[in-house]
């Protein structure tokens, strides 16, 4: 009943001695540092092992889970070896409660058909003319309640936490719905405080505004985000699996996507049916149309896997992006020159705007090309807090010359060696065949990896002027290949609008160090426990 490692993969040596595996070790270490999460966790178990390929077992009874801490090998199984690994039993349990979402099924004709719907909504036409105009005015509604804040608040900081899940519900709600869905959750705040009435004071000398009603749909992705941290913590998965469908937070789930039916995808088909486009519900549903017609069969708008993409895409894109946009904050208030050379980048890139002193417009957003600082402070941000990536082997295979097992759960660690530490040294005939043809990955400076550096991101070309550089380094933070984050460009294109609004907007003043942890909470996504700003207004 001990677990049985895979034979050659180093493994911690007390985890072969219990049923219980490395849970025990594992818990003792997360509850003894603050901050420590799951996939830190993991990093620190290939450090200790010292091994580039490691095995860990993380319930009672449990198969081997893999640990890859090598940026090549990781680009390879995700973007070339699909034949070998693809989207397996780890992420289908965890986001049990999310139904029929494309991200829980292998790469086949139902993902493809889920796909199908999604087709439409990263194209650059539906994120220039509808995402990027209405995020653009949700974030503004943003900075109309920060600005509200600051004077209210007088010097003292304010928690932003709230207001940026807030801000990122209202864009995700808005990206399938469109206006459809209602007030923005950013506005009833900003009437909440219309009395002007000075805030309270917390026990950290901080600020304390009120909080305003927001939508149910709002709650039920935190009810099923929380599912998904349940679920990769479980000790007893399977146990989790059959008992969340209990639970209120999963009955809430069905409820909302009963809402969401009745409410959205009824006034949707209308609008469809006219032949009129804009949120992205009417396009999914005018890909159903389009390929009911072409199957000669009646559009299955209800389809239960269509409302489970509207959840599972909105949880998705929410506390990441969210989380992204959180730590950049916290990082340019704790450095006070990456946001001056930020607010330079920023405004070298509108002159018109800092000349007519406004904030720059949609249209020039969409105009501008890269601003490599911006981006450089994004990617530099996401490599500093990666999601977790998996892979199941779905054949019998290798890893660095080692058998595989068909089904073997393998993470493709994004915060490892490579990534936030020097590389393991790998013999060349150890690594895969297609890993070997291709040109090995550049590496970081091995002096400074686990510290902030958006510069690091920075090279000059030949004509001297500083460009932004994604394939300066190992950063695996959307994952690779086929199955990599499918709202990328959305996520990109949120986080740039967002730190240029709000950094354009405010000098972001440093916080008190009770109010600057960098410490995460433990969830799925890496997410900053809490986030201060004390935002002084500029134009
Ligand atoms: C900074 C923000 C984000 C980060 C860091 C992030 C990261 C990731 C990662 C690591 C994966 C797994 C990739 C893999 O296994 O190779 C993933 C999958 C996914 N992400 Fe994102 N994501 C972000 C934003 C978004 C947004 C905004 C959306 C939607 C609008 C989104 C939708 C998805 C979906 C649908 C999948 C599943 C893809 C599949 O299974 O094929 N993500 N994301």
């Amino acid at each position: 009943i001990c677990p049985k490692p895979i034979p050659g993969i180093p493994y911690n040596a007390s985890a072969i001695r219990s049923p219980l595996g490395d849970v025990p070790g594992m818990i003792r270490d997360i509850t003894s540092t603050p901050g420590l999460y799951f996939n830190d966790w993991c990093a620190k178990q290939s450090q200790k092992l010292n091994s580039p390929l490691c095995q860990v077992f993380l319930t009672p009874f449990s198969k081997p889970i893999l640990l890859l801490a090598d940026y090549d090998e990781a680009l390879d199984i995700g973007s070339r070896r699909t034949d070998d690994f693809d989207r397996g039993t780890f992420m289908a349990d965890s986001f049990a409660a999310f139904g029929n979402f494309h991200t829980r099924m292998p790469t086949g004709p139902e993902f493809k058909a889920s796909r199908r719907w999604l087709q439409d909504l990263m194209a650059p036409s539906f994120l220039n003319g509808f995402v990027a105009p209405t995020t653009y005015a949700l974030v503004s509604r943003l900075v109309e309640l920060w600005r509200t804040k600051a004077r209210l608040a007088g010097d003292k900081p304010f928690s932003a936490g709230t207001d940026l899940d807030r801000a990122n519900f209202d864009i995700m709600a808005r990206f399938f719905f469109g206006e459809h869905f209602g007030r923005s959750s950013i506005d009833a705040q900003i009437e909440l405080l219309s009395d002007e009435k000075a805030p309270e004071v917390g026990p950290r000398g901080e600020a304390v505004f009120p909080e305003g009603a927001i939508d149910s749909v709002f709650y039920t992705l935190h009810d099923a985000g929380r599912t998904v941290t349940q679920m990769m913590t479980s000790l007893w998965p399977k146990l989790t699996l059959h008992w969340i469908p209990w639970t209120a937070g999963y009955r809430r789930i069905q409820a909302t996507k009963r809402q969401l039916t009745r409410d959205q995808v009824q006034k949707s088909i209308k609008r469809v049916r006219a032949g009129e486009k804009s949120a992205g519900i009417d396009y999914m549903l005018s890909r159903e149309l389009a390929v009911a017609e072409q199957e000669g069969r009646e559009p299955d708008f209800y389809n239960d896997m269509i409302m489970a993409e509207f959840l599972g895409i909105a949880y998705a894109g929410m506390d990441t992006t969210e989380a992204n946009i959180s730590w950049a904050l916290k990082f340019v208030i704790k450095h006070p020159k990456v946001q001056e050379n930020l607010r330079h980048a920023l405004h070298s890139a509108y002159p018109l705007a800092v000349q007519e002193n406004r904030l720059p417009t949609v249209a020039e957003f969409l105009r501008s090309t890269s601003i490599p600082y911006l981006d450089a402070l994004i990617e530099e941000t996401i490599r500093l807090h990666p999601v977790l990536s998996t892979r199941d082997a779905i054949r019998d295979t290798e890893i660095l010359g080692h058998h595989v097992p068909k089904g073997t759960t393998v993470f493709l660690l994004p915060n490892g060696p490579s990534f936030l530490s020097p590389p393991f040294p790998i013999a060349e005939n150890k690594r895969s065949s297609t890993t070997r043809v291709v040109k090995p990955s550049k590496k970081w400076n091995e002096t400074d990896m686990a510290s902030f550096n958006p510069e690091r991101w920075l090279v000059r070309n030949a004509q001297r002027d500083v460009e932004f550089d994604s394939t300066a380094g190992p950063q695996s933070g959307f994952g690779h290949g086929p199955r990599a984050c499918w709202g990328k460009r959305e996520a990109y294109l949120r986080m740039r609008i967002a730190l240029t609004l709000l950094v354009w907007s405010f000098d972001f003043l440093e916080v008190p160090e009770s109010m600057s942890s960098m410490v995460a909470r433990p969830v799925f996504v890496h997410t900053p426990e809490e986030i201060f700003i004390r935002p002084r207004p500029r134009v």
